[in-house]
C-alpha cells in the first residue's frame, strides 16, 4: 500500500507509546487518594484508566472509589501540583531514542499529538533530551477537543506542514483513543502493543502492528515501498 512516499510526517502518541508514565501518574494519583483518606488504587486500575486525558483519568477514578464527583476539580488541582513534574518513575520504551533519530535522519518530520496536558508533555520530552526531534507538539490542552475527536490529530499534521483535506502522514499510539482518532482524520495508523491499550489488538482499526520501536523505521519505509 502506498500510504506515505517518504518522507512523511509521522505523529505520535506519548503515553503507553513513546513513554512508560504509568507508574508516575500511579504515584500521583494515590498521593492525592492518600491525602483525602481514600482507598488507594493497583497501578495496573491506574494504568487501565489513561489513555483519555486528566478529566477522564479522574471521572474514571471517581467511578470506581465512588467518590464526590463534585470534588473533582479538587482532586485534579491536586493531582497537577504533583503531575507538572513527574518523570522519576518514567521510562521510554526500548529503542524509542535510537528510532525517531532514525526516522528524523530519514528527513520525515515528527509530531506530537497526546491528551497529557502541554506543559507536561514538554517538562517529559526535556527530561528524556527528544523534545528537538519534534516539530509540532499537542497536548491534552493545546485545542478545545481530546483524542478520539480527530481535532488535536489534525492540529499536529497541519503543523507539520500536511494537507489538512489529504493528508499523508502516519499517526503511531497504544490505545483505542488513538485507534478511533486516526480513523476519524482518517489517517494510516501503527499501533505499539506493549502500551496501555485495554481491547484485543484485532479489534481496533490499524494498518500494523509492531512491539518493538526498533522495527519501526522499516514499517514506515515498507509504506512508503
Ligand atoms: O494522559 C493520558 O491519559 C493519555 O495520554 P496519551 O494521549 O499520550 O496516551
Ligand atoms: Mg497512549
Amino acid at each position: 500500500m502506498n500510504v506515505c512516499l517518504a518522507p512523511c510526517p509521522i505523529v505520535f502518541d506519548l503515553d503507553g507509546t513513546l513513554i512508560d508514565s504509568a507508574p508516575d501518574i500511579h504515584a500521583c494519583v494515590n498521593h492525592v487518594l492518600g491525602q483525602h483518606g481514600t482507598p488507594l488504587l493497583t497501578l495496573d486500575q491506574v494504568r487501565s484508566f489513561i489513555g483519555g486525558g486528566v478529566d477522564v483519568l479522574w471521572q474514571k477514578i471517581i467511578a470506581a472509589q465512588e467518590l464526590q464527583d463534585a470534588r473533582k476539580p479538587d482532586y485534579i488541582a491536586a493531582f497537577m501540583s504533583c503531575y507538572q513534574d513527574a518523570t522519576q518513575l518514567t521510562r521510554l520504551f526500548p529503542n524509542v531514542t535510537r528510532t525517531l533519530e532514525t526516522l528524523a535522519d530519514r528527513g520525515h518530520p515528527l509530531g506530537i499529538c497526546t491528551n497529557k496536558p502541554l506543559a507536561v508533555t514538554r517538562a517529559i520530552l526535556a527530561h528524556f533530551g527528544i523534545a528537538q526531534l519534534f516539530g509540532c507538539v499537542i497536548g491534552g490542552d493545546s485545542v478545545p477537543e481530546r483524542k478520539p475527536h480527530p481535532a488535536p490529530l489534525r492540529a499536529a499534521l497541519q503543523g507539520l506542514g500536511a494537507d489538512p483535506a489529504r493528508p499523508k502522514a502516519i499517526y503511531v499510539g497504544d490505545s483505542e483513543f488513538d485507534a478511533a482518532c486516526a480513523a476519524a482524520v482518517p489517517v494510516p495508523f501503527l499501533i505499539y502493543t506493549q502500551g496501555y491499550r485495554q481491547t484485543p489488538v484485532e479489534d481496533l482499526p490499524h494498518l500494523a502492528a509492531f512491539d518493538d520501536f526498533a522495527d519501526l523505521p522499516a514499517m514506515v519505509e515498507m509504506q512508503a515501498a
